[in-house]
């Protein structure tokens, strides 16, 4: 029998629950995944409250089902961390936060990994965007596409700047950013910058982004993590329970839409990706990328 998602979230829960202190980790800082290998590190400071959790899949932190799922149980195990108040999303690898989806989940699919993909790309939006704690991405490098819908579904974002870009940027691969994603970029710029941004696909340099409010703060590389812990000092300033009730008005609604047609969204994701004229896109892509190394 397949398992339902939250089965199988208990099942990795259980598998990577045991908490690893390493001997030379500060008394406060318990450390959820420190392994050099883990794809997603994941530590909470227990005098702050506040986790750090870093993507970790070099070279460019692109999102596949592993990656994923590892998100998914991290969220799950901090949220359930009653001392647990706030997290900063980051990456391991300054100047990449995160390339977004991985491309070869995409490419040649097969169907119930492709499903099993998309389904826990929808339940990790869903957690973050609905999360009880207050988040903020400390954007180190490029984030385009799923990189930027990862962002923006934090509480605040602070870009380093730079040479990197951010941004919806699906139709330069011939593909469609979903509802939820367009859902998630109107409630951040608005409807109008929305339809500019995503038709064309537009990757932002960080002026540009802080310019329409894609970003709320640009700083030099070096300032990302200390502006991101001040700025979360601020957050949680305000009483958790004011704070969650304010995020749960203002985001819940969203987040319920993709709930309600969430299978009719992956059923139209697999008929969508799976079309041979997308599958030559995503291939053109995909050499262009290799391509622009040579
Ligand atoms: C009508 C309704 C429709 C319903 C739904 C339908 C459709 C679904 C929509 C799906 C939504 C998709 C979201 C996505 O996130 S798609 C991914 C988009 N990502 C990108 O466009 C970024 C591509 N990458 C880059 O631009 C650059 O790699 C970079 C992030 C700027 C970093 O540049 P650089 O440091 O120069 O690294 P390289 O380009 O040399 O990359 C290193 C190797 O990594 C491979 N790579 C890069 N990005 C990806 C990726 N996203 N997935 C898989 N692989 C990736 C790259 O090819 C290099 O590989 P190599 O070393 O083997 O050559």
């Amino acid at each position: 029998m397949a398992l339902s998602f939250s089965a199988k979230l208990m099942r990795g829960v259980s598998r990577c629950a045991a908490l690893v202190t390493p001997k030379t980790a500060p008394t406060s800082c318990r450390y959820f995944s420190s392994a050099e290998n883990s794809r997603v590190l994941v530590n909470l400071n227990d005098k702050t409250g506040v986790a750090t959790m870093q993507l970790n899949r070099p070279p460019v932190n692109s999102l596949n089902l592993e990656v994923l799922t590892d998100m998914t149980i991290a969220l799950d195990k901090l949220q359930t961390e009653k001392d647990c108040r706030g997290m900063i999303l980051t990456s391991s690898s300054p100047g990449i936060f995160c390339a977004g989806l991985d491309i070869m989940e995409m490419y040649n699919p097969q169907e119930d990994r492709l499903r099993e993909f998309w389904r826990t790309l929808q339940e990790l939006w869903k957690m973050m965007y609905g999360s009880r704690l207050a988040t903020i991405a400390a954007i180190n490098g490029h984030s385009p596409a799923g990189g930027c819908l990862l962002s923006l579904t934090c509480d605040y974002r602070i870009m380093a700047q730079g040479k990197f870009t951010i941004g919806l940027n699906e139709t330069l691969l011939g593909i469609v950013a979903p509802f939820w994603f367009q859902d998630t970029m109107v409630n951040t710029v608005g409807h109008r910058e929305t339809e500019r941004a995503l038709q064309l696909g537009l990757l932002y340099s960080g002026e540009n982004a802080l310019k329409v409010g894609l970003i709320d703060e640009l700083v030099s590389p070096e300032k990302v993590m200390e502006t991101a812990e001040g700025q979360m000092q601020m957050w949680l300033k305000i009483p958790d329970f004011a704070r969650q009730l304010t995020k749960e008005q203002l985001r819940g609604p969203t987040v319920q839409k993709l709930a309600q047609h969430q299978e009719a969204d992956i059923d139209h994701f697999v008929n969508f990706i799976t079309k041979k004229a997308i599958q030559k896109s995503l291939e053109m892509y995909l050499n262009m990328l290799k391509q622009k190394k040579k």
